[in-house]
């Protein structure tokens, strides 16, 4: 009988963000060009008498461990689907940076999703985890997919896209986090405040730029990094003015593009190979803008499950 099970899952960096108008329904059509970048939390699941969550990790503290959480949702909508109780005990060994722009609870939702149906047997098709995922949140299919795509809708309707090569990356992890809402929240009020208007009729709708889509998929860093956008970028930075000398230490020490990473305030550095990205870190490091630098690549492959410990391969 399995006793756990273990899902590894990506954290990720929009390398495109297009936001339309705000809808009816309050989420923004995007065109969100996705791409999955190797650091991971791992969610591992083991049958338990009830729903529990436990997390590891030095922003441990700040997930939550009650039913808000992603991964606590991702089982309990799997458990209903299928008549069944959801005892099990979910262990997150967080590694994504909390309430960072890089999807860490999406991350963990995909992660536990996978995780329940393997050790329950649910034998749940692709489509349904993917929809599952979806009822989670717009940045959940992603999660579970990973690699790179283009997501429509509000990010939940995925294309995947392909690269020819691999981008290197810097991160450098701000102290606190953003709250997603907040940022499109203030994205609206910008849009208003400087006469464009903020609605689905006001905004032209979102488009994949076909210069990025080429970059990726020539796998070519310097014109990844002439058609990076972000939309959201100018409304992390009216909530956190610091991140304006965060961009401009990574800018300086040459990295290619400087963005902020989908809300933040993690910001996000495009760098030519290993050797820029040990130099941008560095200088991120000593600057004193940010609380931690990490160096990383994508993109990198979506959900995976891990052999069982003990297991030969
Ligand atoms: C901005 C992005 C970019 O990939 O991610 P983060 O940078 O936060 O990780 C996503 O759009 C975040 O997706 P996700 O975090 O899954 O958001 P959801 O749970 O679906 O929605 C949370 C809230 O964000 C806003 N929201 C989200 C998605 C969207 N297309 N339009 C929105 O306006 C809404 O206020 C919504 O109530
Ligand atoms: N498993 C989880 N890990 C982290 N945060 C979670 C989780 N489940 C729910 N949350 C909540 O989601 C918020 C956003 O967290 P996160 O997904 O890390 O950031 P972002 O949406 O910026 O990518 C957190 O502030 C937290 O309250």
């Amino acid at each position: 009988m399995t006793s756990s099970v273990t899902v590894r899952v990506p954290a990720k960096v929009n390398v495109q963000l297009a936001v339309g108008g705000v809808r009816p329904d309050g989420f923004h059509d995007l065109a969100n060009v996705f791409l999955a970048v190797g650091l991971y939390d791992e969610v591992t699941v083991t049958p338990a008498d009830a729903l529990r969550v436990t997390c590891s990790g030095p922003d441990a503290a700040q997930v939550p461990l009650d039913t808000s959480n992603l991964a606590a949702r991702a089982a309990l909508a799997l458990a209903a689907r299928h008549g069944r109780d959801a005892g099990v005990h979910i262990h997150i060994d967080k590694d994504i940076p909390v309430a960072g722009g890089m999807a860490g609870g999406s991350a963990d939702g995909a992660g536990a999703l996978l995780a329940c149906d393997t050790l329950w047997g649910t034998g749940a098709t692709r489509e349904e985890l993917l929809d599952i995922c979806a009822e989670l949140g717009s940045d959940v299919p992603f999660s579970l997919v990973g690699g790179a795509a283009l997501g429509r809708g509000r990010g939940e309707i995925l294309t995947p896209l392909t690269v020819g090569g691999t981008f290197h990356w810097v991160f450098a992890v701000a102290d606190g986090g953003l709250s997603t809402p907040a940022v499109y929240a203030e994205c609206d009020r910008l849009r208003a405040a400087s006469g464009t208007g903020a609605t689905s009729a006001d905004v032209p709708d979102p488009e994949p730029s076909p210069a990025l889509l080429d970059a990726l998929r020539t796998g070519d860093a310097d014109a990844l990094a002439a058609a990076v956008t972000n939309d959201l970028q100018m409304a992390a930075v009216s909530l956190r003015p610091s991140l304006t000398a965060t961009l401009d230490a990574g800018t300086g020490a040459g990295a290619l593009a400087a963005m902020v990473s989908g809300s933040g305030p993690t910001t996000a550095f495009l760098v030519e190979d290993e050797a820029a990205a040990r130099k941008v870190a560095a200088a991120l490091q000593a600057s004193g803008t940010c609380r931690a630098v990490r160096v990383t690549a994508g993109p990198v492959p979506g959900a995976v499950t891990l052999p069982a410990e003990g297991a030969t391969t």
